[in-house]
Order: structure tokens, then C-alpha cells, then sequence
């Protein structure tokens, strides 16, 4: 239904995202996964008409949108990482506002509101001015204000960044009903690779600008069933121990927290034989060894060098 092709933008010659080609079907929910800097919200921020881009095409149920940006925005819910609402109005007031923006008045325009507020769980609080409340709750705000024109596809960038549990899993619990119940194709950006397992059925993930995988969880995950996850760990660790780790055979990354080590490695690498040997030539001792199946993480790990929130 809405598809990215080649899309790329530039600021000053920077390549702030390269040719990144992603669709949504009807009724889907997608994760778009990767650091700080990857170009997600730029991406994002094309495909909801508030960036122009230097190059692509973004196609509605296959149609080219460029220059008609009002189709876009007819079928186009955004709720943006950054809170866009008058501080010193109530919540109500400001979903009439934002309702008013999109030519909904009357018992229309009031009844969206009343359900955009349930959806979001803060109906017994719209009388409330938005600068009393918390973070978690102008962003929920926020989503509902997103709601009213109903629209089919609904595009959040990081919505549960620094906001607190209790909000953060109603904004969880409304994006899965919104997806489960009223059937909304859902893009949803996140450093959070749970959250994006809980509610996406597909995922891509970007570094550097770029698409470097995509797929469901499943396919995700069979990128790295030839290895293993093993977490090491040691009553001493320093770099000399970590760079001979990384020089093993079989070793795809190593990465070092404290006293422990999270080795990916080849199945029937030797891996413990070989630590062993490593340990005693440092006089370290091997406190503790488990190997685990890999996760979403350790594929992100794999593919970028990275771990999600570096
Ligand atoms: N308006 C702008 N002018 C110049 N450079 C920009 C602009 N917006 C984004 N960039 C650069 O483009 C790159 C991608 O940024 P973007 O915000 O899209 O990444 P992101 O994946 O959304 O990161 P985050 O998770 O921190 O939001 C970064 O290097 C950023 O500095």
C-alpha cells in the first residue's frame, strides 16, 4: 500500500539516507530498527511529506505521491519524536485544534476526540492543561492527536523514548489494538528491539542511511543459525585478552562489558578449548559459561558492529 523506492536525501552533500526501498502492505506492522544517526527519522519524515527528498519516489497503492503530498496526509497518521502541543491548553483543546486542522467539527469531530482520548486511556484526563502532565502522557497526547482523521496507515518515530513503564505500555497496548482491532498498518521506529518483536511482524533495520536487513523475525534470526551466543565470564578482562578472543578462528564478534564477554561464534569452533588455553596464558580464570540461541540483537550486533543504543 505505501512503498519507498530508491528514496535518498542529502543535507549539504551528506547522504543522510541512500536509496532505501521499504513497503507496507494493508494492515502489516513494520519495525524500523537502528542507532541514533541512521536515517529513520529522516526516512520517516519523507514518507509523512515533511522532508522533501533529494532523490526516489514514495508510492501510494502504487502511484507516485510526489507533489500531491495532501493523498499522503489524507491516509497518514505521524505522531513525531518530538511533542507538538500547546502547553498552556488542555487536552482537550488541543485535539479540537488539531481536529480543526483536518476539517473535522461537531458531533464528528467530538466523537474522534472522545475516541481517540479511550484509545490512548487519558479520557478522564482532558480536562487537564498539557504542561501539568508527564512526558508519557503528552506523548499519548500526541498519538491521539494522530488519530482523528482516522488514518489508515500510522507512522510513530521512537514513541517510548525517556518516557515512564506505565506510560510507555499504554502507548505499547494502543499501537497493538489500533494494529489487532482496527485493522491500522502501523510503521513503527524504535531502538527497542523488544518492543519492535512484541509488535511487528516484519522489520528493517538501517545503519548509515541504508537498509541492511529486512524481513520477519524468523528470517532475521536465520541470518546467524550457523552461530552460537556465548557470554563469558572471567575474574579479570583486559584488552590484550579481548583482542586474542577476536583473533580466534570461528570468532564473528566480541563484544566486552565489565567482566563478561559476548562472543559470537561458529558452531564447532572449539570455542571452549580455545578460551581455556587463552585463560590460563593470561592466569585469568573462567568464571562463568553458557552458550545462548542467538536473538534479534546479536543479528543486529552481526550486521553493524553495533549494539542498538551505542
Ligand atoms: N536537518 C538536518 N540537517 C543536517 N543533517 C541532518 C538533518 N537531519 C538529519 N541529519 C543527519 O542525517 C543523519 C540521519 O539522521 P536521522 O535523524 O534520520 O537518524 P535516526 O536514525 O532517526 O536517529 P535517532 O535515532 O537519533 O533519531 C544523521 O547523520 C543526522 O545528523
Amino acid at each position: 500500500m505505501l512503498e519507498t523506492v530508491d528514496l535518498s536525501k542529502s543535507f549539504k552533500g551528506n547522504k543522510a539516507v541512500q536509496n532505501v526501498n521499504l513497503y507496507l502492505d494493508q494492515g502489516e506492522s513494520v519495525g524500523l530498527l537502528g542507532p541514533n544517526g541512521a536515517g529513520k527519522s529522516t526516512t520517516i519524515s519523507m514518507m509523512s511529506t515533511l522532508l522533501k527528498p533529494t532523490s526516489g519516489e514514495i508510492k501510494l497503492n502504487g502511484a507516485n505521491t510526489l507533489g500531491k503530498p495532501d493523498e499522503l496526509r489524507k491516509v497518514l497518521g505521524v505522531v513525531p519524536q518530538e511533542i507538538a502541543l500547546y502547553q498552556e491548553l488542555s487536552a482537550y483543546e488541543n485535539l479540537r485544534f488539531f481536529g480543526s486542522i483536518y476539517n473535522l467539527k461537531g458531533q464528528k469531530l467530538e466523537k474522534r476526540i472522545q475516541d481517540a482520548l479511550e484509545m490512548v486511556g487519558l479520557k478522564d484526563r482532558q480536562k487537564g492543561i498539557v504542561k501539568t502532565f508527564s512526558g508519557g502522557m503528552k506523548r499519548r497526547i500526541n498519538i491521539a492527536a494522530a488519530l482523528l482523521h482516522e488514518p489508515e496507515i500510522l507512522i510513530l518515530d521512537e514513541p517510548t523514548v525517556g518516557i515512564d513503564p506505565q506510560s510507555r505500555n499504554h502507548i505499547l497496548e494502543t499501537v497493538k489494538n489500533l494494529n489487532k482491532e482496527k485493522g491500522t498498518t502501523i510503521l513503527y521506529t524504535s531502538h527497542y528491539m523488544e518492543e519492535v518483536e512484541q509488535l511487528c511482524d516484519r522489520l528493517y533495520i538501517m545503519d548509515h542511511g541504508a537498509v541492511i536487513a529486512a524481513g520477519t523475525k524468523l528470517e532475521l534470526l536465520s541470518i546467524l543459525s550457523s552461530e552460537d551466543t556465548n557470554k563469558v565470564e572471567l575474574n579479570h578482562l583486559d584488552e590484550s585478552f579481548i583482542q586474542e578472543v577476536k583473533d580466534m578462528e570461528g570468532i564473528s564478534k566480541v563484544e566486552a562489558s565489565n567482566l563478561q564477554l559476548k562472543i559470537i561464534a561458529k558452531k564447532g569452533s572449539n570455542l571452549i578449548s580455545n578460551l581455556v588455553h587463552l585463560a590460563e596464558k593470561h592466569h585469568v580464570q573462567i568464571v562463568n559459561f553458557h552458550t545462548e540461541t542467538p536473538s534479534l540483537e546479536d543479528v543486529f550486533l552481526h550486521l553493524t558492529g553495533r549494539t542498538l543504543r551505542d
